[in-house]
């Protein structure tokens, strides 16, 4: 399917870059990773040149090139073979797309220096990235305070509810765009939400297909989310359409995060200062949950990606969820998380590592 997609989306970039090409002094082409045919359209013109967007952590990066890369190992990081973290065709498409030789003048990197400096600087450093201009430049994310208000937007009702509750409270879970959970492995996971007693919002969706807005959750679950909403009323939210994730993130009643760490997710929750309950599903997301837990000591694993092909019972699910909420050592975790929110921030903020390398991206391609 994606060839089928990269196909038809050459003609109309090739188009878009010749016009941009006759009017403009120099086209820099900023590419999301997975479309690396864009290096080549770019590389066509007389004044073009193109960077890569990468979405996922630079510490993939480097598990990439090398899964027993000292910095992964001295820490205890576990990098899994990308063949069992991904499907057999979209590993294939990888390799075949880092392989078609064009090389772009650089990358932009949604990470920063507080979160992954050591392997920002080894990304730098390493020969096959020698030859181009590496810049970290995250979060990409909007950083929200606190009162997470967004001026001159309806507010999800999900948020009067979370006014009302006590600072630090609140566990959200969410599992992205991309996975969906088993009946059996719902049930589970309300139950032990339930058993908890913990204040949660669950965002309870299957994976987008062509409308991400769109509920995607509440009908496969009526009869289990109508007893259970009735089970938990005043404890819980229940979301099965698109949840405000980054004004939830930020409010202050909210205490944690259990997630299936893609990295958008991972950097909007360290960006906030709320520690991961990792439950990691597929592709990075297995390097980033090891990432916050083990490295960044930011989380704590649900699910080690030993046991994702089995269904994860809600004693095992609670006792994370306790420890992170009510326990000392979660508290030790969340107090980290805390202070890694502060310094991600202060990367953006005048003199930060994150403002300085997006400075240098914006002086290069207007240089
Ligand atoms: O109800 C929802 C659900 C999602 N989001 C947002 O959607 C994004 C989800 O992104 P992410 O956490 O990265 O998860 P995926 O959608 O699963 O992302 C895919 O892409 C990422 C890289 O871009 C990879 O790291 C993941 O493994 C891959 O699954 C985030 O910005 C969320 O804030 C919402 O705002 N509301």
């Amino acid at each position: 399917m994606i060839e089928t997609y990269e196909v038809a989306a050459r003609g109309p970039l090739d188009a878009l870059l010749d016009r941009l090409s006759a009017n403009y002094r120099r086209v820099v082409v900023v590419y999301d990773r997975l479309n690396s045919f864009a290096v080549a359209a770019a590389a066509r013109l007389r004044n073009g040149e193109a960077f890569g967007l990468q979405c996922v952590a630079s510490s993939y990066n480097i598990g990439w090139l090398d899964p027993a890369h000292q910095l992964l190992r001295e820490h205890g990081v576990q990098f899994h073979p990308v063949d069992a973290c991904m499907s057999k065709e979209f590993v294939e498409y990888l390799y075949r797309s880092e392989q078609d030789g064009a090389v772009p003048a650089g990358l932009v990197m949604n990470t920063c220096q507080a979160l992954e400096g050591e392997f920002i600087n080894e990304i730098a450093a390493h020969p096959m990235f020698k030859e181009q201009k590496v810049f970290a430049v995250g979060p990409l994310n909007p950083l929200l305070d606190a009162s997470a208000r967004t001026p001159g937007k309806t507010r999800h009702e999900c948020m009067d509810w979370l006014d009302k509750q006590p600072p630090a409270s609140v566990l959200y879970v969410s599992f992205g765009t991309t996975s969906t959970l088993l009946g059996d492995q719902v049930a589970e996971l309300a139950a032990a939400l339930k058993g908890s007693k913990q204040r949660f919002i669950w965002v309870l969706r299957d994976a987008d297909r062509a409308d991400i807005f769109a509920d995607s959750g509440e009908s496969r679950h009526t009869e289990l989310l109508s007893r259970f909403r009735a089970e938990t009323e005043g404890t819980g939210v229940v979301i099965t359409g698109w949840a405000p994730q980054l004004e939830i993130l930020a409010h202050g009643a909210t205490a944690a995060f259990l997630s299936h760490c893609g990295w958008n997710s991972t950097m909007e929750s360290l960006s906030h200062g709320k520690p991961i309950l990792a439950w990691p599903m597929h592709s990075d997301q297995p390097l980033d949950a090891e990432l916050v837990c083990k490295y960044l000591k930011a989380g704590l694993l649900v699910r080690p990606w030993e046991k994702h092909s089995e269904v994860i019972r809600a004693a095992a699910i609670q006792e994370v969820i306790e420890e992170a909420m009510i326990s000392e050592s979660g508290m030790a975790i969340r107090q980290r998380a805390k202070v890694l929110g502060e310094a991600v921030r202060a990367s953006l903020a005048d003199g930060g590592s994150s403002r300085k390398d997006l400075d240098d991206f914006v002086g290069y391609i207007t240089r």
